[in-house]
């Protein structure tokens, strides 16, 4: 079993980032500038969030934190996203997700300017990922295709198991796996709630992308040997004897499904960080889209 290290990985692109952001900054060139909108103070928001600035900084970005009260309204959440669109010092900007219940998702992701959306969740930019054209790619899928490559997992003419339908992972991802070329030109199922029987379909992958947000859903005996397992789950479950007072837990059973895998992702430590490396990668895309405009 090898373990796909998304810690390390995400280490080594963030590393190669930081190169470009020097030598932009020998050519006296304008660094990426990031901004992330965060509504509202929800506890694990707030960690990503972070996370994400800390990045920047770490790599020689540029960041902004927009806070908005948790209860904004609808209307000053556009009329923000329209001067965010608008200001020129910005490359590229995030909305964090979940938004509060009184606010329309959808209108939100539509609303951001497609060439700054490095989230990729806008339907001009899910549009030209599904035709394989350039674009942002949803940076959680793009980091996985990611981790595939560098560890050289095999994936043409695999069978790829999808577990969930989410727009942000599920969904982008099996378009990814069954793209052409490399990490592609996989033969994917989609599975989700509404599924019959999902055991007769893991058993059977050669490939397994778990998103479902179940601690330990995907248990040993619904894989067959050899599998490669992309964990996406990511829960806190209480547990007053962390000092954090919670375990982030994954949707797979690691400590026995491990045993049969031929590569496998951890929890923490797997997905999460590749999904902030390739946000700042993407910013990174739209600062040199936007000075070759
Ligand atoms: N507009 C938007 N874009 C997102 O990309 C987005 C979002 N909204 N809303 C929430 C999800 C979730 N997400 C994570 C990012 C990093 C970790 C991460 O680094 N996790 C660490 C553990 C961090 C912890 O302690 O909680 C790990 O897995 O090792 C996890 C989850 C980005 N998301």
């Amino acid at each position: 079993m090898q373990l796909l290290d998304g810690k390390k990985t995400a280490e080594d692109i963030k590393s190669e980032i930081a190169i470009q952001v020097q030598k932009m900054k020998a050519d006296g060139q304008k660094v990426p500038h990031l901004a992330a909108v965060l509504v509202g103070s929800n506890g694990a928001s707030l960690t990503y969030v972070g996370s994400k600035v800390r990045s920047c900084q770490q790599i020689g970005f540029e960041s902004t934190l927009v806070s908005l009260a948790e209860d904004i309204s609808e209307v000053e959440l556009l009329a923000k996203i329209k001067d965010l669109n608008e200001d020129d010092e910005l490359d590229g900007f995030i909305v964090q997700l979940p938004l509060p219940k009184h606010i329309d998702e959808q209108k939100i992701l539509m609303a951001i300017d497609p060439d700054k959306d490095v989230d990729g969740f806008h339907p001009t930019n899910f549009g030209k990922m599904a035709l394989e054209m350039e674009t942002f790619l949803p940076a959680t899928p793009y980091g996985i295709m990611e981790l595939l490559e560098r560890y050289k997992v095999e994936t043409a003419g695999k069978h790829t198991v999808v577990i969930g339908r989410s727009h942000i992972v599920g969904r982008p991802m099996s378009i990814l796996m069954s793209r052409k070329g490399y990490p592609g030109d996989s033969t994917v199922t989609l599975t989700h709630s509404r599924t019959k029987n999902i055991e007769e379909y893991t058993k059977n992958a050669d490939i397994i992308i778990t998103a479902l947000g179940v601690p330990n859903y995907l248990k040993a005996d619904m894989v067959k040997e050899g599998v490669v397992v992309i964990d996406v789950g990511i829960t806190r479950v209480e547990d007053s004897s962390h000092p954090k007072g919670y375990v982030i837990t994954g949707d797979v059973d690691f400590e026995n499904v491990s045993k049969k895998a031929s590569f496998i992702t951890p929890v923490p430590g797997g997905v999460g960080p590749m999904t902030i490396a390739m946000l700042l990668k993407n910013t990174l895309l739209a600062r040199e889209m936007k000075r070759n405009k």
